[in-house]
C-alpha cells in the first residue's frame, strides 16, 4: 500500500451559486442554488476535488462519510461505496417521494447516498490521478475521443428574478422567438449544434410551436424536448405525433415507467429518461416494457464515474441509447462529466449541461466550448484547479443565507412572483 495515497483530511464546503430565473414545470430556479465542494487531502500532500448537490439532505450524508474516510486510500473506490452504506444511514429524505426539485422522479435513500458518494469518488479520482501523473480518463480505462460534444440547454426564462439575484443580459424567453434567439446566442457563443428545450412550462401546443421554430431556424440539427413528466399519456402521444421526425428524442413526456411504456408503444419517436430510471433497480422493468430507448446518465445520480461506465455497458448490452443529463453544476462536475464521456464508446448523443447558464465558478479557469465541444484534458487528475478565494466568497454567501436558499425549491421561488403558486399536479396537461 502506497501511504501517499492515504486520506488524511476531507473538507466539505457548501456554497450558494447564482442561478438565472429558468422555468420548469415545478416553478422557477431560485436566485441562488446550493452545491457542495468536496476536497480530499492525501498523506502525499495532494488535494483532489469533487462537486455534488449541496442541499441539507445531501450534507447530512456527506458529513459522516467525510469523518469516516481518513485513513483509507483514494484508490479504494469499491471500499468507498461500502463505507457509505455503512456510515450514511437513512437520511431524513429516505421516504419514496418526489424530491423538492420534483424533477428527478422518485427519491430514495439509495439515490441520495449515491449522489453524495459521486462527489467523493470524483475527488478521490482527482487525487489519484494527480498522484500518479495520469488524467482521470486514463484511470477509467482511457479516452476513446479527444473532445466531447454538448448540446445547448434552452429554457423558457424571465429577464430577472422577482426578488434579488444577479442580473444578466439574456432577457426573457417566453415564446418561440425568444427560444430561437436564445439558441442563436448559444450557437454563436459556444458553437452548439444540437439543442434541448426544457418544457412542461407552457401548454403543449406552445412548446410544439417553439420546437418547430427551432427546427426551422436550425434545419436538420438534433432537437430534444423535456417536460419532466408533466403530460398525460394522451398528451404525450399527441406531442409525439406532432414532433415525430422533428425531435431526435422526447425526454420524460409522462411520469413513471408504466406511463412511459404506454407512450412508447404508441409512437416511433425514441423516448429518453432521467426520471423513471435513475438507479439500477429501475432498469429491468423499464427495459422489459421497452419504456425508454435512451437513458440519460448523470454521474451524480448513478454514483460516480465508474458506475456511469457500468451503466453504459448495460445500455450497450440491451441496445439502449445513452445520453447525459445535467442539473445546475460548476466546472468541477463539468470536468468529471467530460472525462467519463470521453471513455464511453456508446455515448450516442451530445451531453446536456447547464454550465453556460452559470456565471460563477470555483475553478481558476472556466471551461470553454468550441464548436459545441469540450477538449478532453490530458493533465493529471481532472485538469481543473480550485480558486480558493471564489470558494470562500460563495461559502460566505451560504453562511449568510437565512436558510431559504440552502435547499432548492423551485415552487417556493415561483411564489415570489405568484403567491398562489403550488407545485402542479402530475400530469399537468
Ligand atoms: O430532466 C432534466 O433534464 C432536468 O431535470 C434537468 C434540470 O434539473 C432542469 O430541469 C432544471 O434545473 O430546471
Ligand atoms: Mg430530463
Amino acid at each position: 500500500m502506497d501511504t501517499a495515497l492515504l486520506i488524511d483530511d476531507v473538507r466539505l464546503t457548501p456554497i450558494l451559486i447564482a442561478d438565472p430565473p429558468l422555468l420548469n414545470t415545478q416553478g422557477v430556479h431560485q436566485p441562488y442554488t446550493p452545491r457542495l465542494i468536496v476536497e480530499v487531502v492525501t498523506r502525499g500532500g495532494v488535494t483532489g476535488i469533487g462537486e455534488t448537490y449541496g442541499d441539507g439532505t445531501y450534507l447530512d450524508l456527506a458529513e459522516p462519510l467525510s469523518r469516516a474516510l481518513p485513513g483509507r486510500s483514494v484508490s479504494d473506490l469499491n471500499g468507498l461505496f461500502a463505507l457509505a452504506d455503512e456510515v450514511c444511514g437513512d437520511s431524513r429524505a429516505a421516504d419514496e417521494r418526489v424530491d423538492a426539485g420534483g424533477l428527478r422522479g422518485v427519491q430514495t435513500a439509495d439515490k441520495l447516498r449515491l449522489s453524495v458518494v459521486s462527489g467523493f469518488e470524483v475527488a478521490c479520482l482527482d487525487a489519484l490521478g494527480k498522484t500518479l501523473g495520469l488524467p482521470v480518463h486514463a484511470l477509467l480505462g482511457g479516452k476513446v475521443r479527444d473532445s466531447v460534444e454538448y448540446s445547448g440547454y434552452l429554457f423558457y426564462r424571465w429577464a430577472a428574478h422577482p426578488e434579488g439575484g444577479e442580473r444578466d443580459d439574456w432577457g426573457a424567453a417566453l415564446d418561440p422567438d425568444g427560444v430561437v434567439a436564445q439558441a442563436r446566442r448559444f450557437a454563436r457563443d459556444h458553437g452548439f449544434t444540437s439543442f434541448k428545450l426544457k418544457g412542461g412550462v407552457f401548454e403543449p401546443d406552445a412548446e410544439i410551436a417553439a420546437v418547430r421554430a427551432l427546427a426551422e431556424a436550425f434545419p436538420g440539427q438534433p432537437l430534444r424536448l423535456d417536460p419532466n413528466g408533466a403530460w398525460s399519456v394522451e398528451t404525450s402521444l399527441y406531442v409525439a405525433d406532432q414532433l415525430e421526425g422533428v425531435l431526435e428524442y422526447l425526454e420524460d413526456p409522462a411520469s413513471g415507467t408504466a406511463a412511459m411504456a404506454e407512450v412508447s408503444a404508441g409512437t416511433g419517436l425514441p423516448l429518453a429518461t432521467n426520471m423513471c430510471v435513475t438507479t439500477l433497480a429501475e432498469l429491468p422493468e423499464a427495459f422489459a416494457r421497452d419504456a425508454v430507448q435512451v437513458l440519460l446518465s448523470d454521474h451524480h445520480y448513478w454514483g460516480g464515474l465508474h458506475r456511469t461506465r457500468e451503466l453504459a455497458a448495460i445500455c450497450r448490452t440491451f441496445g439502449v441509447g445513452l445520453s447525459m443529463h445535467s442539473n445546475t453544476h460548476l466546472g468541477i462536475s463539468l470536468a468529471a462529466m467530460t472525462h467519463v464521456a470521453a471513455t464511453v464508446p456508446n455515448l450516442d448523443y451530445a451531453c446536456d449541461s447547464h454550465y453556460p447558464w452559470q456565471t460563477e465558478d470555483v475553478i481558476t479557469t472556466r471551461h470553454t466550448f468550441r464548436d459545441g465541444r469540450l477538449a478532453v484534458s490530458d493533465v493529471p487528475g481532472l485538469g481543473v484547479e480550485l480558486d480558493r478565494d471564489r470558494l470562500a466568497a460563495l461559502h460566505r454567501r451560504w453562511l449568510d443565507d437565512d436558510g431559504t436558499m440552502r435547499a432548492r425549491d423551485d415552487a417556493a421561488a415561483m411564489r415570489k412572483a405568484d403567491p398562489e403558486w403550488v407545485t402542479p399536479p402530475i400530469p399537468r396537461w
